[in-house]
């Protein structure tokens, strides 16, 4: 596949790392306004690194938006007249309606967008996907690249604000939570390193033991609740103090700032 990475900064290396460890790539653009930080990646077969987002597009079949919500529509305004039926767009941009990419490139064009996260670095992210009408016929296309990356599921595009805080900023969350747990490992005798491998390994085994059972989080913890032991008392310690409801409302506030990166947009 042919694809440009429009705008490589913190998700677009995520997605640029992901995509060559995978050798998901027969081509590869990667642009940025300032290119010589990611120069380096010029050295991989068939990486090419520029600041030159027509030249990208024009060789390129996939091109996936990686930049800032209110640097989008004057990239998309520079590169509409460069587009052919080979493109498929696939945009990552938090709150950006694919009824606003229509009005600049118009509806006859493959839109996706797409709610990857970091973890594509690693071929581990959850990613979500939604299309225009004409997109779905390239829906396939875009599945087979996050599938080959991580997970993926199509999703309506109504729910791309809700799957932005679940999965993009949900890496973040995830991260604060092991960070915790660390230091808390640390309080109870490890050293740092070794506080972190086990909040680490044991956060990647809890999840684990979810997807490969299907089983609802209560039902392993309940086999974890020795009853009068010491997992119920440090449980229902978190509770008293708020973990479940903090999340909740972290993850609410999260979506409703959304509406504003959006209302900054118009
Ligand atoms: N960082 C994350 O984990 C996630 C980010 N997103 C979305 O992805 C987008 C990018 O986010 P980040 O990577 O965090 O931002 P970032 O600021 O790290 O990256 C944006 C990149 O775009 C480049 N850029 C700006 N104007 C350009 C132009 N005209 N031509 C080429 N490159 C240009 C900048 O040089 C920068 O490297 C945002 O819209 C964000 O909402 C979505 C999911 C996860
Ligand atoms: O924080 C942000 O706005 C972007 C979108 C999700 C992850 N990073």
């Amino acid at each position: 596949m042919k694809i440009a990475i429009i705008g490589t900064g913190n998700l677009g290396l995520a997605i640029a790392k992901g995509l060559i460890t995978n050798n998901a790539i027969t081509t590869l653009y990667m642009t940025r306004r300032n290119p010589a930080t990611i120069e380096s990646y010029a050295e991989y077969k068939n990486v090419f690194v520029t600041s030159d987002n027509l030249e990208a597009v024009q060789k390129s079949d996939i091109l996936i938006f990686a930049v800032q919500p209110a640097q989008l529509a004057k990239i998309l305004h520079d590169i509409k007249d460069e587009l052919t039926d080979k493109h498929v767009l696939i945009s990552t941009i938090t709150g950006y309606a694919i009824s606003q990419i229509e009005a600049i490139v118009g509806t006859d064009q493959f839109i996706i967008r797409a709610m990857p996260n970091t973890a594509i670095a690693v071929g581990a992210s959850m990613t979500c996907l939604a299309s225009n009408e004409k997109g779905m016929k390239r829906i396939k296309v875009a599945e087979a690249i996050f599938n080959r990356l991580g997970n993926s599921l199509i999703i309506p595009e109504n729910q791309m604000q809700a799957a932005t805080v679940v999965c993009a900023s949900g890496i973040a969350f995830w991260m604060r939570l092991i960070r915790a747990t660390t230091q808390a490992a640390i309080q109870l005798g490890f050293d740092a390193h070794e506080a972190q491998e086990l909040a680490m390994h044991t956060c990647n085994g809890a999840s684990k033991l979810l997807i490969e059972s299907g089983n609802h989080p209560e039902e392993e913890i309940d086999r974890v609740t020795t009853p009068k032991g010491c997992t119920i008392e440090g449980l229902n310690e978190m509770e008293h103090k708020g973990l479940s409801s903090s999340l909740i409302q972290g993850m609410v506030a999260s979506f409703n700032k959304i509406n504003v990166i959006k209302t900054d947009q118009k």
